[in-house]
Parts: C-alpha cells; sequence; structure tokens
C-alpha cells in the first residue's frame, strides 16, 4: 500500500464525554450526581463533593453526552461521520475509555436485543451494509472482520477455534503492526458479522466484581477492513475500523480483587499507565519517544493514537460523587488526548487487494469448470457413437456413466467454490438486507431521516421566521417611506398653497403701500402748502423778535400732543411765573399780554405745523413699518419650511 506525501492531512484526535445515568444501586444509597453540562459550549463541570464550595472543575471537549442521551445520538455523532470515511478509504478507530462500571460496554456494543439499545459496533454494521447497497454498482466491496482481546498482556483470537492461544504482534513496512496468525473472516451481511461478535463476546474475558456485575477484564478490538473497488475511477482502496473495548479502570481498594481478579486488574491498570503515558508523549513537543512498545494494547493502537487513523475516543465517566477521583483524572486524561495530532492519509491499494485475488480465483475455477465440461462433452459424443457396438463397449460405457457423475460432482463442487468467492465481493446497489433486517435498518435510518428532516425543518423555520420579520420590517418600512411621501407631498402643497396666499398678500398691500404713499404725498405737498401760508401769515401777525421770544420759549409736549410755553402750567388757569429767563427790560404785563395772545396764535400755527409734520412722521413710520411686515412674511415663509411637522 503507499500514498503520496502531499496526500497526508493533519487532524486532532475527537473527543467526546458522555456521563451515564446514576444506577439503580447508587440512587437506593441516595449517591448525588456531581456534573453539570453546558450543551451550548460542550463544557462538563465536575463539583467537588468534599468541598462544594469550591469552584467547579470544568473541561471542553468536542461534545458532552448527558445521562438522557440515546445511542443513535453518540452513534450519529461519533461514529457515522468516522464509517464514513472508512468508506472513502482513511482507517478510522473509536474507542471507549473511563473507568471500570461507567458505560464503556454499553456504549460500544449494547444491549444487542433492543434496537434502541444497540451499541456503536452493531449500528456500524447496519451502517456498512446499507451504504454498500446504497452504492454505485461501479463499485465492489470486500469487508473482513477480526476480534482480538489482550488479556493480561497476552494477545488471543476471539474468533479462533482456539481462542486461548497466545499471538504474536509483528510489524511490517508494507502492512504495519498486525497479529501473526489472526483469523479474518469475509462477511456478506449484517447476520454474517453480527454471529461473529457474538461468538467473540461470548469468548472475552468478564467477571463480576464490586463495581460492575459484568465487568471487562480484557481490552478488545473489533475491526473491520473495507476494500472498496471503484471500477469508474480505476482505485481501489483498503481502510481499517477498529472498534476498541477497553477493559476499565479500577481502584484496587474499591475493587478489593484478589486472585485471579488482581492479576487482571493489575494488568488492566497497567496498560492504561502505559496508555496514558503514551498520550502525554505525544502531546508532549520536546518528547522524542513515545513508548508504545511498553503493552499490547499501545502498540496495537499505535496507529490510532498519532498515526495514521481519524480517532474518536468516547470518555465514560460516572456522575457518582464517589467516584469523583476517578472521574477527575479520566478527563483530565482525555482532555490531554483532544491535543493529539494523528497524520491522515488516503488508503488506496497499489499491489494486489482481496478483491482482485477473489475475481482471479473466479477466472481460474470458471476455466476449470469449462475444460471439465468440454472433456465431459467430447466423452459423451465418444460414447454415444459405441452405444450400438459390442457388450464390451457398454460396460465401459457403465464406468464412463460413473466417471460422468464424478465429473458432475467436481463441476458442482466448483460452481459453489466460485459462488461462494462471488458472495463475499460485494457489488454496490445490491440489496445485501433480508427483509427482517432491512426493516430494522429503515427503521434506524427512517429515525435518522426524521431527525435531520425535523433539524432542517427547524433551520427552516427558523430562516422563514426571520425572512418574515424581515418582509414585516420592509413593509413598514415601505408604508413609513408612503406616508412620509404623502406628508411631504402634503407639506408642499400647503407651502405653496402660502406662499400663493402670502404672495396675494403682498401684492395687495404693494398696491395698498402705493395708494398710501400717493394719498400721503398729496396730503404732504397740501400741508407743506398750508404750512408756508400759516407761516407767511405769521410772519405777518407777530413781529420778527416776538417769534423768536416765542419760538425760544414753547416747547412740544408730546404727553399732551401740543405746545407748552416753557416754565407755565397748563392746568386752569393757575398759571405759574415764568422762568427769569425773559429780558428785564420788557414790563412783565406786556409781555404776559403779548405772549398770551401770541402763544396762543402760535401755538395754533405750530400746532398745525407740527401735524404736518407728524403726518410726515407718520407715513415714514407706515413706510418702515410695511416694509418690517414684508420681512416678517418672508420670514414666516421660510420658518414654515423648517418647522413643518
Ligand atoms: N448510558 C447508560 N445508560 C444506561 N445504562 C448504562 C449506561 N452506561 C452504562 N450503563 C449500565 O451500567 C452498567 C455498567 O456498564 P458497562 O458494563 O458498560 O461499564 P464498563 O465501563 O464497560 O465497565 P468495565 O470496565 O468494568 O467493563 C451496565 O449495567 C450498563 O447497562
Amino acid at each position: 500500500m503507499t500514498s503520496n506525501s502531499e496526500d497526508i492531512e493533519t487532524e486532532s484526535v475527537h473527543v467526546v464525554v458522555r456521563v451515564r445515568p446514576l444506577n439503580s444501586k447508587e440512587e437506593m444509597q441516595n449517591c448525588q450526581n456531581i456534573i453539570s453540562i453546558n450543551h451550548e459550549e460542550n463544557i462538563i463541570a465536575l463539583e467537588n463533593p468534599k468541598l462544594p464550595n469550591m469552584q467547579c472543575k470544568s473541561f471542553k471537549f468536542d461534545h458532552v453526552f448527558f445521562c438522557d442521551c440515546t445511542q443513535l445520538d453518540i452513534y450519529q455523532k461519533v461514529a457515522l461521520p468516522i464509517v464514513d470515511q472508512v468508506f472513502k478509504g482513511y482507517n478510522g478507530t473509536i474507542f471507549a475509555y473511563g473507568q471500570t462500571g461507567s458505560g464503556k460496554t454499553y456504549t460500544m456494543s449494547g444491549n444487542q436485543t433492543d434496537n434502541e439499545l444497540k451499541g456503536i459496533i452493531p449500528n456500524t454494521f447496519s451502517h456498512i451494509f446499507s451504504q454498500i447497497s446504497r452504492a454505485s454498482n461501479e463499485k465492489s466491496f470486500v469487508v473482513t472482520v477480526t476480534y482480538v482481546e489482550i488479556y493480561n498482556e497476552e494477545v488471543r483470537d476471539l474468533l479462533s477455534v482456539h481462542p486461548n492461544e497466545k499471538l504474536e504482534i509483528r510489524e511490517r513496512v508494507d502492512v504495519g503492526v498486525y497479529v501473526r496468525g489472526l483469523t479474518g473472516f469475509t462477511v456478506d451481511s449484517i447476520n454474517a458479522i453480527n454471529e461473529l461478535l457474538q461468538l467473540g463476546n461470548s469468548t472475552r474475558k468478564t467477571r463480576a466484581t464490586l463495581m460492575n456485575n459484568l465487568s471487562s477484564r480484557s481490552h478488545t478490538i473489533f475491526t473491520i477492513t473495507i476494500e472498496t473497488k471503484d471500477r469508474e475511477h480505476n482505485k481501489t482502496t483498503v481502510a481499517k475500523l477498529n472498534l476498541v473495548d477497553l477493559a476499565g479502570s479500577e481502584r484496587l481498594k474499591r475493587t478489593e480483587a484478589t486472585g485471579i481478579g488482581l492479576k487482571e486488574a493489575s494488568n488492566i491498570n497497567q496498560s492504561l499507565f502505559v496508555l496514558s503515558n503514551v498520550i502525554s508523549a505525544l502531546v508532549e513537543e520536546k518528547c522524542t519517544h513515545v513508548p508504545y512498545r511498553n503493552s499490547k494494547l499501545t502498540r496495537l493502537l499505535q496507529d490510532s493514537l498519532g498515526g495514521n487513523s481519524k480517532t474518536a475516543i468516547i470518555t465514560t465517566i460516572s456522575p457518582n460523587e464517589n467516584d469523583y477521583d476517578e472521574s477527575l483524572c479520566t478527563l483530565r486524561y482525555a482532555s490531554r488526548a483532544k491535543l493529539i495530532k494523528n497524520h491522515v492519509r488516503l488508503n488506496i491499494q497499489t499491489n494486489k487487494g482481496l478483491i482482485e485475488n477473489f475475481e482471479q480465483e473466479i477466472l481460474e475455477l470458471q476455466k476449470r469448470l469449462e475444460q471439465i465440461s468440454m472433456n465431459e462433452e467430447i466423452k459423451r459424443q465418444k460414447t454415444r457413437k459405441g452405444k450400438s457396438q459390442s457388450k464390451e463397449i457398454l460396460k465401459r460405457y457403465t464406468e464412463q456413466t460413473k466417471e460422468f457423475k464424478n465429473i458432475e460432482n467436481v463441476k458442482s463442487e466448483l460452481n459453489r467454490k466460485i459462488q461462494s468467492i462471488q458472495n463475499k465481493i460485494l457489488v454496490g446497489g445490491k440489496n445485501l438486507f433480508d427483509k427482517a433486517q432491512e426493516q430494522v435498518f429503515l427503521l434506524e435510518s427512517s429515525f435518522e431521516e426524521i431527525k435531520n428532516l425535523d433539524k432542517s425543518h427547524q433551520e427552516l423555520q427558523e430562516l422563514l421566521e426571520e425572512k418574515e420579520i424581515e418582509h414585516f420590517d420592509l413593509q413598514e418600512q415601505y408604508s413609513s417611506l408612503q406616508e412620509e411621501d404623502k406628508i411631504l407631498d402634503e407639506k408642499i402643497e400647503r407651502i405653496q398653497r402660502l406662499l400663493e396666499r402670502v404672495k396675494e398678500r403682498h401684492d395687495e398691500q404693494r398696491q395698498e403701500h402705493r395708494q398710501e404713499l400717493n394719498r400721503l404725498f398729496e396730503h404732504h405737498q397740501t400741508t407743506s402748502r398750508e404750512l408756508q401760508l400759516t407761516n407767511e401769515l405769521t410772519k405777518c401777525a407777530i413781529p420778527k423778535n416776538n417769534i423768536k421770544i416765542i419760538e425760544s420759549n414753547v416747547a412740544w409736549n408730546s404727553e399732551i400732543c401740543d405746545f407748552q410755553v416753557n416754565g407755565i402750567a397748563h392746568v386752569g388757569n393757575n398759571m405759574k411765573k415764568p422762568k427769569r429767563r425773559f429780558k428785564k427790560h420788557i414790563p412783565k404785563s406786556a409781555l404776559m399780554g403779548i405772549l398770551f395772545n401770541e402763544r396762543k396764535n402760535v401755538m395754533r400755527a405750530n400746532k398745525v405745523i407740527f401735524k404736518k409734520c407728524a403726518v410726515k412722521n407718520s407715513y415714514q413710520q407706515y413706510v418702515s413699518q410695511k416694509k418690517d411686515e414684508e420681512s416678517k412674511d418672508l420670514e414666516e415663509i421660510e420658518d414654515s419650511d423648517d418647522t413643518y411637522p
């Protein structure tokens, strides 16, 4: 077997944890569960029963399964991906590791009579044969099985007629590590492979201990080798799947083992100790030597740990508070094993494989059969020709008939051989199940399909919900945009109407201003003329000096809107003394008289003047007021744009 170095992939060992439920004995003793699980993060936390206030010890794995998980859950998450890879030509290993009584055998083998309780090994059988029956008929497969146990550091063949015979481990460059003299069986159906498993299990060493009524006293490796010949791509691959059920580690104090039990337990612990050393060495960066050779177990699992294999370790633990130390130790090793890197490559068959050998054998047998048939035919013809001749010939004929019978027997034996070899080569697409098996498997696969469908249904449902939310959002956005658009239209319309109104008002006001301006202008002209006349009249009526005196002594009172003589109160007739500013040489009475009369005249005249002036002022005020109003209107328009809802 060869494979290009470029094809080598480095990948970590897949490590999962399975927690078994508390058993009835533990429940009766009221033992506490010290394990909690975070399924989303795949974290398992262990509470120290002696120090409940201390923080839990937690470990992260590729997957964690709690007591309620089913055998099929484990198969789908752990074994199925590896079995699929074996079909592609990659080696695979699945092994259960854990304390005695933690559920390794339950996980690997389970209860064979109950479909739901079947473990990884029987489920793998169904998976393999269903894959073959679903494959293209351009593919041929040969499935072979071996089953070994390592008991007290001795390798034994569980399928051999001499199961107690010790076997040796050897290594060859082209094959790798192998067990010499191991019996391999080619299987063509689930029944055939199941029978071999049962046969092996019946020989496996088990014993009742204080920790487990049916404790495995040996490590077992059930190996399925699948050779696949793909005629379409002219490629043959051969891959091994090791299904390993280890014996559990045990504290001798707790199991109180003695005699053979003690020897078994010491050997089990010793080989598990080597296994943990191998794991440690593999993950240590500076380590140059991995002690695979220190135990038979690690020697046989050499390829699975750090070698050419896709490996999954199922760490089984007990939730019982009394098993805290063992569980912690198991989890520590398991989390270390996660760091092991394997170097996986596609195993392409370059020399003659089983399929080719079988095919050649069939051809040779068929040729022999043809030759025998031809010889037989010639002999028969000769016999027919000599039928009517002498008695002697008749005697020979009887002998020849006997010979023909023998030939027939040889022929049927050859046909049987051909058939049995042909049966070993499984052609893709062929139905390999008998009715009952098919139903069982269909039940399992439909269960699997239902699960997958459920999953995809759930995913689709979630997607649909997401899309619906998006749709609602869009609709909301769309309707709010439409509303906004409508509101904006209305706003524009209203602003336009407002603008038109303002324009109209503005035009009207302009018109009014003009008219008012004209009117005021005319009025102003008339007033100016009148003022001019009044001035002329005043000049005639009042001497120039007096006018000056009057002018310097009167002031406009804005409160009463009239002229007032400075210093004289105009309340009734109570006029007060004028201020001393008047010149002394003018007699007071005369001045008063003049002043009084003239003041009256002047006041009248000035009132007129003032009024004219007031009109002029008010005209200017009016103009500026109008300007203000116009600018206010414009501001109003501008404001209305900004402040509109
Ligand atoms: N997940 C589980 N669900 C239900 N029962 C279980 C589970 N795991 C183990 N058990 C039960 O616990 C008992 C011990 O299990 P099992 O024999 O598989 O342990 P083990 O790890 O193989 O022990 P040992 O190393 O001694 O062989 C069995 O009765 C088995 O049915």
